[in-house]
């Protein structure tokens, strides 16, 4: 089956399964997947929610991570995801896309793409990736007045407010933060940056929510696994760029082959065969599909 003949589920399931999975006693790992190729592999693998990362988003379309994109273009990549996979998605809205009218649109085109849960966050426009210095924060009631907005416009919508403040303000004011966040409807809590096992635990004792944890690469971040993330209390980890980072250095290598050798043969081995690529996108059966018509074709002749 494809989404072009499966019943699709409703924006409201997949925010409750999405719920549902949080309250998992394990932790809910969401790898980043940034088109329906990639959200589809990671069905595949076996994860039962995913994460539209800004960054990997951006990246795929060649673009930094600097607020240069809209919420229609997102929703529309969402929607290619949960086309691909039906499962529940937590998508990277930055700042919500200015103030609040385009926060207002943002949660009401990722409702439209059936999007179980956002994630906004408090730095200014233009925002920039959250493990890099010089960043700027709006004011506390700024970013309450946009998850009241959110909550407003798409009440089931699951809001997850990130705080970029450890930088800026300190780990202190991070959770004085969150919970204003959490007071004005949010639903879970992401402490962007942490820097260590110690940072992490502070944050669990201080803010009353699940809790949500970036495990991205190259980044503030130590590497730490899930189970510790899950045994410091956090409910969700996510994976933000790390498919797109490990396929961008995948081409590199092949396309640097080709140049030199004027061949790819050699990595054959690290390719999906067109067996392969063809299951991942279930190629059959959408041919099905032509097959069907084709059946029509030959009734409507022998009738
Ligand atoms: C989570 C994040 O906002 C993203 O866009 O995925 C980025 C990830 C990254 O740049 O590594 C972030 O700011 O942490």
């Amino acid at each position: 089956m494809t989404w072009l003949v499966e019943e699709q589920p409703e924006q409201k399931q997949l925010a409750e399964l999405f719920r549902q999975l949080i309250k998992d006693e394990t932790i809910l790992q969401l790898p980043g997947t940034y088109d329906g190729m990639t959200a589809r592999i990671a069905k595949e693998v076996g994860f039962s929610a995913l994460y539209l990362s800004g960054a990997a988003y951006t990246a795929s379309r060649s673009l930094p991570d600097l607020g240069l994109i809209h919420s229609q273009e997102v929703a529309e990549r969402a929607r290619e995801l949960n086309r691909a996979t039906s499962l529940p998605i937590l998508v990277d809205i930055d700042t919500g896309y200015g103030g609040a009218l385009q926060v207002a649109r943002a949660a009401k085109e990722m409702v439209e793409a059936r999007v179980a849960a956002v994630q906004i966050e408090d730095q200014v426009m233009p925002k920039k990736c959250g493990h890099l210095g010089g960043k700027e924060l709006v004011p506390i009631e700024e970013m309450q007045a946009k998850v009241k907005i959110i909550k407003e416009v798409a009440p089931s919508l699951i809001v997850v407010a990130r705080s970029d403040a450890k930088e800026v303000e300190g780990i202190k004011k991070m959770v004085e933060r969150a919970n204003a966040y959490l007071s004005a409807g949010a639903d879970l809590f992401f402490p962007e940056a942490l820097e260590s096992e110690e940072e992490f635990r502070y944050v669990r004792q201080k803010v009353n929510a699940p809790l949500l944890a970036n495990m991205t690469e190259f980044g503030k971040t130590p590497y730490f696994t899930s189970k510790q993330f899950q045994d410091w209390g956090y409910q969700v980890v996510i994976y933000p760029v790390t498919a797109l980072r490990v396929a961008a250095k995948a081409c590199q290598a092949v396309f640097q082959e080709i140049l030199t050798n004027g061949t790819q043969q050699s990595a054959l081995p690290v390719m999906q065969t067109r067996h392969e690529l063809y299951q991942t996108i279930r190629y059959h059966n959408y041919e099905q599909i032509e097959s069907i018509q084709g059946d029509q074709e030959m009734e409507d002749k022998s009738s």
